[in-house]
Order: structure tokens, then sequence, then C-alpha cells
């Protein structure tokens, strides 16, 4: 039984607590989380990791006038529960629920709107310069962790911070792990400072950061001692803590990748609920062992992700091949840019990156990549809705934010079979780089591992002959397209590339069809649909094109299947759009 958690809705109750009271609050908090996630699903390591720091965080710290910012925000769950949405944290990430990160127009303790990483030192130290001109006295909190602040972003934002006064508290969440063991001379040199070997030479120190620590996160009592200490300082502070991802859950500590956001499990023993088996393949896994197979043969393919092996499934090369791909932590501009530097020595890199954070990287893909005609294959996984993480997370952009860039050969697989014969078509040797585009998910060929076959640069492909209308669609909604013109007499083509687009399939089209329909889980605005009428436009075609795609605004969170709906591109409502003009 919650006793102390049951009368505490906001940090200002929180407050009013003895310390002695903490370490038991922090026992309910945590069991809070686990039975919550246990059923409802979500990211749970990172939170039970920082249960203590975050108590002492709102104890300490005048909430919500002082501000707290949380990095990426995957481990704000308890600072959800303790500022007034105990009562809803139920519904976190369910269609109309509250997010599963920090969103500023769901709470006023949400300081900064979240999901993307290395963020939190850029927006903390903005709202101290801008306190310090408003001539307002508060603090400014930035909680990062030891993963997150090796991006560039993070640097970025220490570099300026160091040569400022302002009043800026960094709190490093060390615990050694993002989704994967953290990597890099960062992680090593942290390593190294936990060890207590390379004090005199601290780094934060030499940017001009107040520093302390490392101390233990799990320790309360230590944690609002130093915190209230370091209240008293001006200026830019840096306090590092050391926590264990997972901590209070025996099997989250033990597989802190696997219960970073478990699904389901059993909130007593902690054992995970397994799902019947799917007689399918995840796309990321079609690629994980595609990539593989294919470097098996061809020794100048390299493997990159930023941060993403279990994700993405490249850590099935990187157990195979381990001097031939590279996790590079959170560095998507950097990854871009090493494959490119790569492709210019005859290298074939396959960079895997999350269709959403590749939009860190986007003047690297046009400056180090398209401009050089550098054949870097990118592979974006997570492409179109991805569910419950949200608008920050849906990959809806990439087909408009890619179309635009010149020399750039953007696919997009139907189905598993084409995205291993994609992948094949790439390592032959491309003269210009490719961005694929998969979703999250299963894919729908149960015998994916098919016999290689090279797949026709910008040749679209007629799926069903029909009559009256045409039914464009790119990528894998065509399977939603397919259940929905079963019964109706119209024509389906997966144009496959957006571009180069097949303009001899699109002139046979035109000419045939009066109403043409495009079909695409990306922005109506920039994608497919605009390729089309750009090409009537430039051939004096007056044939009536209805764009089906995500509309001009940002899609909150839920199961895939209720934001396809929402979105009209579920089979039934892509039916029903198009039996009306029937
Ligand atoms: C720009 C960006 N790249 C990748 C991710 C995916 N991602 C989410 S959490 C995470 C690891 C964060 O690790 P760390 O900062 O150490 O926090 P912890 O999970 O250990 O609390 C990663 C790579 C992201 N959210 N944003
Ligand atoms: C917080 C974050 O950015 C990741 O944990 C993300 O939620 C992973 O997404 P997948 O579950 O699709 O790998
Ligand atoms: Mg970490």
């Amino acid at each position: 039984m919650s006793k102390l958690l049951n009368h505490i809705n906001s940090p200002k109750e929180l407050r009013q607590l003895n310390q002695d009271d903490l370490p038991q609050l922090a026992q309910e908090l945590r069991d809070f989380i686990i039975n919550i996630v246990a059923t409802k699903e979500g990211h749970l390591g990172a939170s039970l990791g920082v249960v203590e720091l975050t108590i002492a965080l709102h104890y300490v710290f005048n909430t919500p006038k002082d501000l707290l910012i949380w990095d990426v925000g995957h481990q704000a769950y308890g600072h959800k529960i303790l500022t007034e949405r105990k009562d809803v944290f139920n519904t976190n990430r369910q269609l109309n629920g509250i997010s599963g990160f920090p969103k500023r127009d769901e709470n006023m303790y949400d300081t900064f709107g979240v999901g993307h990483s290395s963020t939190s030192i850029s927006a903390a130290l903005g709202m101290a310069i801008a306190s310090k001109l408003k001539g307002e006295n508060k603090q400014h909190i930035a909680v990062i962790g030891d993963a997150s602040i090796a991006s560039g972003m993070a640097f970025e934002g220490l570099n300026h911070a160091g040569v400022t006064d302002a009043n800026i508290l960094i709190i490093l969440n060390d615990n050694a792990i993002g989704i994967d063991p953290s990597v890099g001379a960062l992680k090593q040199y942290l390593t190294n400072v936990k060890k207590g070997t390379q004090k005199q030479d601290n780094i934060f120190e030499a940017l001009n950061f107040n520093y302390s620590g490392p101390i233990d996160g799990h320790n309360i009592n230590t944690l609002v001692t130093e915190l209230e200490r370091l209240k008293t300082i001006k200026g830019p502070k840096l306090l590092h803590v050391i926590t264990k991802k997972g901590k209070g859950l025996k099997q989250a500590e033990e597989d802190q990748v696997k219960y970073h956001a478990p699904g389901k499990f059993n909130a007593t023993t902690g054992d995970l609920i397994l799902k019947e088996p799917s007689k399918f393949t995840k796309y990321q896994d079609v690629f994980g062992h595609t990539l593989v197979e294919l470097a098996k043969e061809n020794k100048h393919i390299i493997g990159i992700t930023p941060a993403m092996p279990t994700g993405s499934s490249l850590k099935y090369m990187m157990s195979v091949f381990p001097d031939r791909a590279f996790d590079v932590g959170i560095a998507e501009q950097h990854a871009v840019t090493l494959a490119a530097g790569m492709a210019t020595q005859g290298l074939i890199p396959f960079c895997n990156i999350y269709s959403t954070f590749l939009q860190r990287a986007y003047d690297q893909v046009i400056h180090d990549v398209a401009l050089q005609k550098l054949p870097v294959v990118f592979c974006l996984d997570r492409a179109g809705i991805v569910g419950e993480d949200g608008a920050t997370h849906h990959g809806v952009f990439d087909l408009a934010y890619l179309r635009c860039i010149p020399n750039l050969i953007i696919f997009a697989p139907r189905n598993d079979v084409e995205l291993r014969n994609i992948m094949h078509t790439a390592q032959l040797g491309l003269k210009l780089p490719i961005a694929i585009r998969y979703p999250r998910g299963y894919g729908v060929i149960v015998d994916w591992k098919q016999p290689f076959t090279k797949i026709g640069i910008g040749k679209g492909v007629q799926l069903k002959k029909g009559k009256n209308i045409a039914v464009l669609s790119l990528g894998t909604i065509a399977n939603n397209v397919t259940n929905a013109i079963k019964d109706l007499d119209v024509s389906h083509y997966d144009m496959k590339f957006l571009k180069p687009i097949d303009e001899h399939l699109l002139h046979q089209i035109f000419k045939r069809y009066q109403t043409i329909f495009t079909v695409e889980d990306g922005t109506i605005k920039g994608g497919l649909g605009s390729e089309v009428l750009e090409f009537a436009s430039k051939n004096n075609y007056t044939n009536t094109i209805k764009i089906l795609g995500i509309p001009d605004k940002f899609i909150d969170h839920g199961k895939v299947r209720e934001l396809q709906e929402y979105t009209g591109l579920d089979s039934k409502s892509i039916k029903n759009t198009i039996t009306n003009e029937l």
C-alpha cells in the first residue's frame, strides 16, 4: 500500500515530507512505476534508475519556478507521477492519454518538450540566460544521461555554458548505458573518473564547470545534501551521479537492454510476458540478417549505427564482423559524415538511422553525401507512424525532406523481400546515395529469405488491374491499399522509388485513368503526392489527383492501427475514400 505516495500529487506536497520519509517514498514510487508499466508498457529501466534523483530534485528545488529539464525524457515517469499526473499515469503513451515524454502543453512542470536526446543543456542554458535578462532569480537544472551527453549537441551546449555565468546545474546521470552499453572515449573517461583515477584532469572542470561527484544516485540523503549545497553556488555546475538502470527490479538490473522498454511483464516477478511468437520477422531483423549475409560476400560493406545496435539489429553484424560494424553513440551527424568518408575510399557503408533521428543530420546528408555523389546506403528504420512514442518519433517527414535533395535515390520496399533485394542492389555498386525507408514492426512475408534479385532503379510496378481509378502507393502502406481495394474495380501501382520516379509508368497511368490517388505514410506536403502533382503540372495533365497521407499537423501517440485510422490510412478508411470517388 502506498502510504506516502497516496497523499502526494505535486512537489509542493512532497516538500512537506520529512527527509527521513523520502526513502520510503522512493520505494512506493518505484512500485507504482513498475505496476503500471508492467501492463501498459513503456520505458522502464531509465525511470527506475532515477527515482531517488527525481524525488531529491523536486524536494530541494522550488519547481516549477525553478526549471527542471529532462534529456530525452524517457526517464521522466517519476517526475510525471509527482507532478500532478499520478491519476492519469495509467494512460501513459495511449491514444488520448498522457505522453511518454515531457511535453510543455501537458503540464507546467514539463519545461521543455523532448523525445530526441541531448537537447537539455542548450535548453537549460537558454532558459538561464533568459532568466538573467529578465532579472529573475531561478535555478535551471538539466538531467542528462551518459550516452546523451556524448552527443555533439550536448558538447555544443557545454562549450557555450562554460564561458557564461549562467546559473545552470547539469546532472550527469551516469549508468554506463544508453539503450545499449555506452561507447566511446568519453565512456572510458567516465569509467576512469568513477575508479578515481582521473580526478585531476577533469574534463568538465577544464570547460569551466564547477564539478562535483561522483556520488551515489540511489542514496537520497547524499543527493539532497549535495543539491542543497549546489543551490548556493552560482554559475555553471555539473554534478556527476552514479545510478543503476533498472534499479529495484532484479531482471531490469540484470538485462538492462531488454528492460529499457520491455513490453508487458509480471509486476511481482519481473518476468516478461512473452507474446505468441509471430510467423513474420521484424523489418529490422530482415535488415540485420541480410546485411550479415551480404557482408560475408562483399568485404567492402560496413555497418554504422548511432546508438541503436539493438533497435536497428545492426548488432548481428557487430557480432560477426566487429571490425566492420560501428556503434558511434548518439551521433547522427557524425554517423552520416563517417559514412561519407568511408564511401570516398571505396567502402560501401550501410548507415542505419531511425527516420526521425536522421532529421539531426540533414546537412550532412546534403553537404557531405548527396552533393558529392557518395554512394552511402541509408537504411531508415521506423519510417512512417511508429505508435506509442508519438509525435517526437514518427518517421513521417523523411519522404518530404529527402525528395528535394538532388542525386539521392529514395526507395521504400513493399515487403521483406524487397528490402533484401534493394540492399543487395545497393551493394552491387550504385553511383549515387540511396535512402531505403521501412517501418517499425513486422514484415509480411514468412519465407523472406529468398535468393537475391536485382531491382531496376526507378521502376514501379502494377499490382492490380482495374478500371476507373488508379491508386499509386509507396512502401509498405501498399498492403493497406491491397486490402482496401480487393473488392473494387481499380488499379494499384507500387511506385517503389520516390526518386527517380517512374515517369514512363506515370505517363501510362495519366493517359489511362482520369482519377488518381496517391497513398503514403509520410506527410502529404512534400512526398509522393507532391511528386505526382509536379509531374502532372510539368506535363500539362489535368487529371484529378487525390493525396492520402499524414496531414499537416503533429500526430500524437497511440497504437499504429489507431493512428492509421486517425489519419485515414487504414484499409477501411482508404476503401471509403476511394469508393466515394467511384
Ligand atoms: C537524437 C536521438 N538519437 C537516438 C535516440 C534514441 N535513444 C533514446 S534513449 C537513448 C539512450 C539514452 O541513454 P542515456 O542518455 O545514457 O540515458 P539512460 O537511458 O541511460 O537514462 C537513445 C540512444 C534519441 N532519443 N534521440
Ligand atoms: C526513447 C527513445 O528514443 C527510444 O527508446 C525509442 O523509444 C526506441 O524506439 P523503438 O522501440 O522503436 O526501438
Ligand atoms: Mg545512461
